[in-house]
C-alpha cells in the first residue's frame, strides 16, 4: 500500500446528536483501498447514520468524514469517488431498471453508455426494460448495485445490502465486492448477518451504543473467539438483538 494516498473512506471522531442524544459518539475508523470493512451492531448502534456521514447525507455536529481525503461535499467527482446501496425497496416502482440507471448516470455526469455495462455487471441485462415494480428484492437489489457502479467508484458503501437476496443473490455480492477490492476499491458495509460478514470481510469494525467497541481485522476477531464472529460480537455487545 501506498502510504501517500489517503485512506478510501475515514471516519474522524464523528459525533452526532439528535434531539440533544449523542447518536454517533466519537466514531473513528478507515476503510482502505482493497480491503472489505464490516460494520456491525445491534439495532440503533449508529450503523446507518455513521454511513450516512460519511456520504454527506447527514452533517457531524463534530468531527470529519472522508473520501479520499475530502469531504463528500468537496469531492470534484462524487459518483466516480464513492458508490452507495442504501435503501433498494426505495427505487420507483414506475420505473424500469433501464430508466432508473439512465437516471443516475446523468445525475452523475457520466456517458450514457455504463447503463448497458452496469446492467452486465449484475446480470440485469434480460430484464432491464421491465418495471422495478415487477421485480423481486433481489433484483432491485442489483440495480440497486448498478446504479452504485455507475460511476467507476473507487469505493463502494452499502447499508444492509444482504436484505431480501437468496443465497444466490448474496453469493453474486461476494464475488462481486470481493472483485471489486481486489481490483483495489474500498468497501464499506453494514449487515446483521454475521455468518455473510465472516464470509465477506477482511476487517470489522463493531459499534454499541454509538460508539466503536472493536475495530480488528476479521482473522485477529475469529481468533479471538474460537472461530465464530457470532462469539466475538455477542461477546462484545452483550445481546444477541437484532442479529441473526
Ligand atoms: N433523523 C433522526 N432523528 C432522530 N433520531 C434518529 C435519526 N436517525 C437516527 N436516529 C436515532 O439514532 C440511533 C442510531 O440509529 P441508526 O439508524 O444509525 O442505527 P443502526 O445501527 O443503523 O440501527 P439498525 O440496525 O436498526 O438499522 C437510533 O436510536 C435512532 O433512533
Amino acid at each position: 500500500m501506498n502510504t501517500n494516498q489517503p485512506d478510501a473512506l475515514e471516519a474522524r471522531g464523528l459525533r452526532k446528536l439528535f434531539r440533544g442524544v449523542l447518536r454517533v459518539d466519537d466514531v473513528s475508523f478507515t476503510v482502505r483501498p482493497g480491503r472489505i470493512v464490516g460494520l456491525l451492531g445491534p439495532n440503533g448502534a449508529g450503523k446507518t447514520t455513521t454511513i450516512r456521514l460519511l456520504l454527506g447525507l447527514a452533517q457531524p455536529d463534530s468531527g470529519d468524514a472522508l473520501v479520499r481525503g475530502e469531504r463528500f461535499r468537496d469531492l470534484d467527482a462524487p459518483a466516480h469517488a464513492v458508490g452507495a446501496v442504501l435503501d433498494a425497496g426505495g427505487l420507483h416502482p414506475g420505473r424500469s431498471g433501464r430508466e432508473h440507471l439512465r437516471i443516475a448516470a446523468a445525475r452523475s455526469r457520466v456517458p450514457v453508455a455504463r447503463v448497458d455495462a452496469v446492467l452486465a455487471e449484475v446480470g440485469m441485462t434480460r430484464d432491464a426494460d421491465r418495471r422495478i415494480s415487477g421485480y423481486s428484492l433481489g433484483m432491485r437489489q442489483r440495480i440497486a448495485v448498478a446504479a452504485a457502479l455507475i460511476g467507476e467508484p473507487r469505493s463502494l458503501v452499502l447499508d444492509e445490502p444482504a436484505n431480501g437476496l437468496d443465497p444466490a443473490g448474496m453469493q453474486w455480492l461476494r464475488h462481486l465486492l470481493r472483485a471489486f477490492a481486489d481490483a483495489g476499491g474500498a468497501v464499506l458495509l453494514s449487515s446483521h448477518l454475521l455468518s455473510d460478514v465472516q464470509e465477506i470481510a477482511d476487517d470489522i469494525v463493531v459499534l454499541t451504543g454509538g460508539r466503536v467497541v472493536a475495530d480488528t481485522t476479521l482473522a485477529d476477531a475469529l481468533t479471538d473467539s474460537g472461530g465464530r464472529l457470532e462469539d466475538y460480537y455477542l461477546g462484545l455487545t452483550g445481546t444477541g438483538t437484532g442479529v441473526r
